[in-house]
């Protein structure tokens, strides 16, 4: 039999490992109710959401633990089903065997392991928050900073679903208006006029315009940005990563071609995840190991939001020109490049217009480089008041834009109004998907599987 969202599902809901306290957690058919209870706690009796301190025996009647017991009976649950939670001792061994004592006393039911993010998913699916909610669920679990798990919990109280929300109606408001009109074509142009459709279009894409800007920043606090540190050998490259990362994460030397792989490193700055990498200098080579590291370099170069191109301000180090030329073609256009001099303290002989100069040694001109860096990524500079947003939800919000100005297009061309219908047809269909209103199953099974089992 195939898994189903209907199946009763138990897993563990708390981290792998040990803990002060390890939560079982049970969603199942509010028709189980008595069968469940009855199976794993007989004769005790339940008051719905308090704390019950009960014995769990396995299935040979041995004690497991005494456990805080908590019934929430359908649909006042985290699921919207009926919910146990049993919460134990957090050892790993003692969870695992609450575990296989719910399957086995439970067996008649027919109970299964969760799947990664099962228990959100049915509350997504049985309409106790809408798919935005759901991933910002997941979205703070993952948060990495404190700006990251403000803005994810504002998503997840509904913050961004309703500004979502708000858009969409005033555009299916305007569409319903426009289809009316459809049915007396001769009166078509007054009716704009009259029901001020364009003012209001407008206005929506204006709103539509806010909530992207919003979602753009949420989307850099939720996956951070990756910045590649490229440059001729011994500019420094390894020491500048060493000192935004204030811990010796590569091998300084002052041999040229000491860095050969890359190296990765997070950051948080101002609350948004940078991954800093660091790479192999740049220099025409025959030997095969460095050249491999080049082409590594290279491909870094390629996947970065903002590059940062090193060069020695002391002037003891002269790129070669060829350098420069071979990044910049391998770099996505419109990436932002920031040239850095580095070495300030050794002097500042060679520093090209519009450089941060900076001391990797000193580690001066490091603040205002990590500005440089998050302006270049177009990170506002406040994160507050920020939902946190997804590259999914990113795409959504601009074909919505996209399609509401076609429709400005359409109307002021003279064109036919159901062409502007349709067209705000398609911008409300766009905004439904953030919400989940219209995602297909194989989306919605890959958005729930990057969860955490017993989410
Ligand atoms: N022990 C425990 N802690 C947890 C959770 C949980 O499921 N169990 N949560 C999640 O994993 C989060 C809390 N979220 C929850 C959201 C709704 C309901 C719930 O039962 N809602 C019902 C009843 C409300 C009430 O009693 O007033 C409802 O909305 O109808 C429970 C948890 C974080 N902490
Ligand atoms: N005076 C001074 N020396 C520096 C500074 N930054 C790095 N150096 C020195 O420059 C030399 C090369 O530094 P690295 O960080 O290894 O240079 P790199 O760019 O990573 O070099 P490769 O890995 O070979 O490409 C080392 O001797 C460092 O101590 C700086 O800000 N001031
Ligand atoms: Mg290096």
């Amino acid at each position: 039999m195939s898994a189903s969202d209907k199946d009763p599902i138990v897993a563990v809901a708390t981290a792998a490992g040990r803990g002060g306290v390890g939560i079982v957690r049970l969603s199942f058919s509010k028709d189980f109710d008595a069968d469940v209870l009855e199976a794993l706690f007989p004769g005790r009796s339940f008051t719905p959401r308090h704390a019950h301190l009960y014995p769990v025996l396995d299935a040979s009647g041995e004690l497991l633990d005494e456990a805080i017991v908590l019934y929430f009976p359908g649909p006042s649950s985290y699921t919207g089903e009926s919910v146990l939670e049993i919460q134990a001792h957090g050892g790993p061994v003692l969870l695992r065997m609450i575990v296989r004592t719910v399957l086995e006393k439970c067996r008649h039911l027919h109970f299964r392991l969760a799947e990664p993010g099962e228990f959100t998913k049915r509350a997504f699916l049985n309409g106790r928050m809408d798919l935005a909610q759901a991933e910002a669920v997941s979205d703070l679990i993952d948060a990495v900073s404190e700006s990251a798990a403000h803005a994810a919990v504002r998503s997840l109280s509904g913050d961004f679903s309703d500004r979502v929300r708000d858009v969409g109606l005033q555009i299916d408001e305007l569409r319903a208006f426009v289809e009316a009109a459809l049915d007396f074509p001769e009166e078509e142009t007054d009716f704009l006029a009259e029901g001020h459709i364009l003012e209001r279009t407008r206005a929506a894409a204006d709103a539509l315009k806010g909530v992207l800007e919003n979602a753009v920043q949420g989307r850099v606090l939720r996956d951070g940005i990756s910045v590649t540190l490229v440059g001729s050998p011994n500019v420094g490259k390894s020491s500048l990563l060493n000192a935004l990362a204030g811990e010796e994460v590569a091998i300084v030397t002052d041999v040229a071609g000491t860095t050969r792989d890359r190296i990765e490193h997070w950051v948080t700055v101002r609350g948004v995840p940078i991954r800093i990498v660091d790479t192999a200098g740049l220099r025409r080579t025959d030997d095969i190991v460095e050249s491999k590291g080049i082409e590594r370099t290279l491909e870094a170069a390629s996947r970065a939001d903002v590059v940062l191109h090193l060069v020695d301000a002391s002037g003891g180090i002269v790129d070669e020109p060829e350098v420069l030329e071979l990044v910049m073609r391998h770099v996505r256009p419109r990436t932002p490049l920031i040239t850095v001099a580095n070495k300030a303290d050794a002097g500042c002989k060679v520093v090209p217009e519009g450089a941060v100069l900076i001391s990797a040694k000193t580690r001066d001109g490091l603040e205002a480089l990590r500005e440089a860096l998050l302006a270049a990524a177009g990170v506002a500079s406040t994160t507050d008041g920020l939902f946190m947003a997804r590259e999914r939800h990113l795409e959504a919000l601009r074909a919505a834009l996209e399609h509401v100005e076609c429709a400005l297009r359409v109307a002021h061309e003279g064109a036919m109004m159901d062409l502007f219908a349709e067209e705000l047809r398609l911008a409300g269909q766009a905004l439904g998907s953030i919400l989940g209103e219209t995602t297909p199953d194989d989306l919605l099974g890959m958005i729930f599987s990057k969860f955490c089992i017993g989410k």
